[in-house]
């Protein structure tokens, strides 16, 4: 069964080709509190919402598929073990460049595609191999920096953090920003340390890792979004995959109504990462579903929107799998992913 080009279209977002950064930087702006101070958070308004998201928005199968190919587009393929080794980053880097099977990309009639994943996410003493591995295809290496993941480093020491993953040859950098900044409302410190962080990654773009998990409130995610974007983040991202609590959809919620009021009040558009524990392709179409409503389709880009996982594109070439033979093959036939 091929994915029907037509309706194809008419399901995903119009495709900008290769993946890459956000080719329209978020300058930043000075440290405005009227933007943020005062803002309230329901939480139960925000829960309501995410759980309507993901009841009502069923789509049909052959542009589920679509939509899990676009998933595909904008996938930060993770790896960020204590055991990661240069080979297992040439072996990750191999499956960005090639993220399904040859049958499965016949099947779906996505050959003239060219599908890969939206980046390779790493540490970074990984980003050699990673750059070296990834040559020609276009595929930008992220590096986590900054003292990933909690950040309790001197900030000196975190932004040469920075300036070497860039000269390994990192195109984004997923900085982590201090929590306890947030928790103790000192939005001053926070937004000069993501400042001089964007200050040190230079010509690369720069992801804001808010640890929500960490941050308590949804009020306090909001207002750290809202910072992050002030001091010149590209992209805000949820979490390092590492906290007790990781990506959520109320809390990737508040993290959206926050760009889109950015954008309303500055005129520029801020990337989203939803990141960690999303492990399903049912995760991937739930988190696209949720920026189709909130942002529209525009950011359904890779420029615009990553889902940050190690262990997701598994399950979402099962499901494509399914879908071209009508079999499910057994999940080690895709363990790599
Ligand atoms: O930035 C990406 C996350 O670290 C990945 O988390 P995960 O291993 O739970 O998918």
């Amino acid at each position: 069964m091929t994915v029907n080009p037509a309706r194809a279209a008419q399901a995903m977002p119009q495709s900008s080709g290769q993946p890459g950064a956000n080719s329209h930087r978020n300058p930043g702006q000075p440290l405005d509190p009227a933007l943020f101070e005062g803002h309230a958070v329901n939480r139960s308004a925000a829960e309501r919402r995410a759980a309507t998201l993901v009841t009502r928005r069923s789509v049909k199968t052959e542009w589920q598929a679509a939509w899990l190919v676009n998933a595909i587009r904008c996938i930060d393929l993770t790896t960020l073990s204590g055991d990661d080794t240069a080979e297992r980053v040439r072996r990750l880097c191999a499956k960005a460049r090639q993220p399904l099977a040859p049958h499965i990309i016949e099947g779906l009639g996505i050959a003239d595609l060219g599908l890969t994943t939206g980046a390779v996410c790493v540490y970074p003493t990984m980003v050699g191999a990673a750059v070296a591995a990834l040559q020609g295809s276009g595929i930008p290496v992220a590096s986590v920096a900054t003292g990933f993941p909690a950040g309790l480093m001197p900030l000196p020491l975190r932004l040469e953090e920075i300036r070497y993953a860039v000269a390994e040859g990192a195109e984004e950098i997923d900085i982590v920003i201090t929590r306890e900044h947030v928790l103790t409302g000192n939005w001053q410190a926070l937004y000069d340390e993501v400042a001089a962080m964007r200050e040190a990654c230079g010509a690369a773009h720069l992801k804001a890792i808010l640890g929500t998990g960490d941050l308590q409130t949804l009020r306090n995610v909001y207002s750290a979004s809202m910072v992050a974007m002030m001091a010149g983040a590209d992209f805000i991202k949820t979490s390092t995959g590492k906290e007790a609590v990781n990506a959520t959809l109320p809390v990737s919620l508040v993290m959206v109504r926050a760009l889109r009021d950015y954008r309303n009040a500055t005129g520029h558009r801020v990337g989203f990462k939803p990141a960690g524990g999303m492990k399903s392709a049912k995760d991937a179409l739930n988190w696209q579903f949720l920026m189709r409503e909130e942002m529209g389709r525009d950011w359904l880009q890779p420029d615009l929107f990553r889902l940050g996982a190690s262990s997701m594109l598994g399950d979402i070439e099962r499901q494509l799998d399914h879908h071209v033979t009508g079999r499910y093959a057994a999940s080690s036939r895709h363990a790599l992913a």
